[in-house]
């Protein structure tokens, strides 16, 4: 660990310790104003963390512990192309999908910004003709139904967006399968006309065993009922390996490429977004890609103390290196932000789930925290106890809307909204046993019944959270807060020191389990697997061989 970094972090440990706050009620009591200091924004996206237990001090250390970590020499680098991702030696280039026509971002002396606008007009004109059935399946019947058959990167960002700008969805009605369980694209299948169905195979890689299988399986629901002619009416393809699509037999003008300066978790904004952009239309997607560019430019120029992605990423490195909280929660009160949370799982842990630095040495600190969460309000009625009153500190990222699409269900608004601000709220204050105690004799209890019972009724406080606001959840919202998060796992990865843009760490499970095939299929003993691991495959062949 460089040595400024080594002692920006232990004079964090010992603010923490000695002079950082202890009582967020108390704070508030004291400094109100620090529900504005403590604050930051970018046009109507306003991010509230007054209720994390920081002060002036606790700010200014961390603002060092970003200098020390070289956090903007190293997005500066980022944005300019540079190979950052050195472990598979590329250039982190995500941004560059959302850039201008006018931006001039090169890898290897050439720029990238023509080849993204040119794939971005070739996916316009395909969404375009889908959604206005110009363009049609083999029979002559516009499509009525879309499915993109995707894991991972390939299929968490377009599900989840989706989701999220319902309310401007016209174009087909869109479906998902990742999982490899035949169940998932059985269920998808049943009941779609293979006439008026379009499928799309999303794969960075077109090797993932997973789209593949699933991609089979599709290609033989359209040919047997369609013929196979009809293959090359009915698929579309995304990758970055052009040549393996092309076994597949695809119509050239159905296939969208996009570069491996774009990692997986990080390939919305690229053709991967081709569902989203026929299910909201070219110009909402647009607008999208417009939010994330917002963000970008904030997050380059604002400085540190105002900028959002730079903040939002040291308060997460206090929760996780200082306070030593494990993981953190995602709740959105937004419906339509059900997916987001397993969104940013991928994002989040698969960037900076690592326990080797980008030195290739162990880690000296934790990384990145286990990242969960469920939409507001249904959360409240399931895992809320354990954060008000587990032993487990969660420090909880909230998200509301001012404005829901559903103007005519403003009180159903009001409700949300009321919610979202209570749970922080009580997260932070808490109740004492003397209030508890004084609620239950106000109520009637007796007084050894108020003793009994004030200690379940107590809550800690000093629960820290973070909560963001946005007038309503457009294209352009979605584009903004999306990228906000990419780039706040960019911050902490550099605290953390270690490079977010690979995952070797899934790699051994799939080779095992390719390796295990045919020890499932009976046609191995499968020398050389643990006795655990054989036990359990023999068992369930035993079951399988009764049917
Ligand atoms: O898009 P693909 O190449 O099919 O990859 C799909 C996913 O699978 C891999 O296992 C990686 O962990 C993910 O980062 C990736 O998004």
């Amino acid at each position: 660990m460089n040595p400024a970094l080594q002692t920006a972090l232990s004079e964090l440990k010992s603010h923490h310790t000695d002079a950082a706050v202890k009582d967020l009620r108390a704070a508030f009591a004291a400094d109100p104003g620090r529900a504005t200091r403590f604050a930051a924004g970018l046009d109507d996206l306003r991010m509230d963390y007054s209720k994390c237990a920081v002060n002036d001090e606790t700010m200014r250390l961390l603002a060092e512990l970003a200098a020390s970590s070289k956090v903007e020499a190293r997005r500066d680098a980022m944005f300019a192309g540079e190979a950052i991702n050195s472990t598979e030696g590329r250039s982190v280039l995500h941004t560059a999908l959302r850039a201008g026509k006018d931006a001039d971002i090169r890898v290897d002396g050439e720029s990238v910004v023509p080849g993204v606008h040119a794939v971005l007009d070739a996916m316009a004109a395909f969404a375009e003709g889908v959604r206005g059935g110009t363009l049609c399946g083999a029979t002559g019947k516009p499509f009525t139904d879309v499915v993109n058959i995707g894991i991972g990167g390939s299929d968490l960002g377009p599900v989840m967006a989706t989701l999220a700008l319902a309310p401007y969805h016209d174009g087909p009605r869109l479906h998902f399968v990742s999982n490899v369980d035949g169940a998932h694209i059985t269920d998808t299948l049943s009941g779609l006309d293979p006439e008026t169905t379009l499928i799309i195979i999303a794969s960075k890689t077109f090797t993932t065993i997973e789209t593949m299988t699933n991609a089979a399986t599709a290609r033989e629901f359209i040919v047997s009922q369609l013929g196979e002619a009809a293959v090359a009416k009915h698929f579309a393809a995304v990758s970055t390996a052009l040549d393996k699509v092309a076994a597949f037999g695809l119509n050239e003008t159905r296939v969208f490429g996009f570069w491996d300066w774009v990692g997986g978790r990080y390939s919305l904004w690229s053709a991967i977004g081709l569902p989203l952009m026929i299910a909201i239309g070219s110009e909402a997607f647009g607008e999208f890609l417009a939010g994330a560019r917002a963000m970008d430019t904030h997050f380059k120029n604002a400085p540190v103390a105002e900028n959002l992605p730079i903040l939002l990423g040291l308060l997460g490195i206090w929760h996780r290196l200082i306070c030593n909280h494990p993981s953190r929660a995602i709740i959105p009160y937004e419906q339509r932000l059900s997916r987001f949370p397993a969104y940013l799982q991928q994002l989040d842990m698969e960037s900076n789930g690592k326990s080797v630095g980008i030195d290739g040495q162990p880690l000296e600190t934790a990384s990145g925290p286990i990242v969960w969460g469920e939409p507001g309000t249904n959360g409240q009625h399931a895992f809320f106890q354990l954060l008000h009153q587990g032993s487990d500190v969660i420090p909880v990222e909230f998200m509301i809307a001012a404005n829901g699409h559903e103007t005519q269900l403003a009180h159903q608004h009001e409700l949300l909204i009321a919610n979202c601000l209570a749970q922080s709220e009580a997260l932070m204050r808490g109740r004492t046993t003397q209030e508890a105690h004084a609620q239950l004799i106000s109520a009637g209890a007796s007084e050894a019944e108020a003793a009994r019972l004030a200690p379940h009724k107590t809550f800690s406080g000093n629960r820290p959270s973070i909560t963001i606001v946005y007038d309503r959840l457009t294209p352009f919202a979605l584009g903004r807060l999306i990228a906000l998060y990419e780039h706040r796992v960019f911050v902490e990865a550099q605290v953390f020191g270690i490079n977010a843009f690979d995952q070797w760490g899934v790699e051994l499970g799939k080779e095992l389990a390719t390796a295990l095939l045919p020890v499932v299929k009976g046609e191995s003993t499968g020398e050389g697997h643990d006795a655990s691991t054989l036990s359990l495959a023999k068992t369930i062949l035993a079951m399988r061989e009764k049917g």
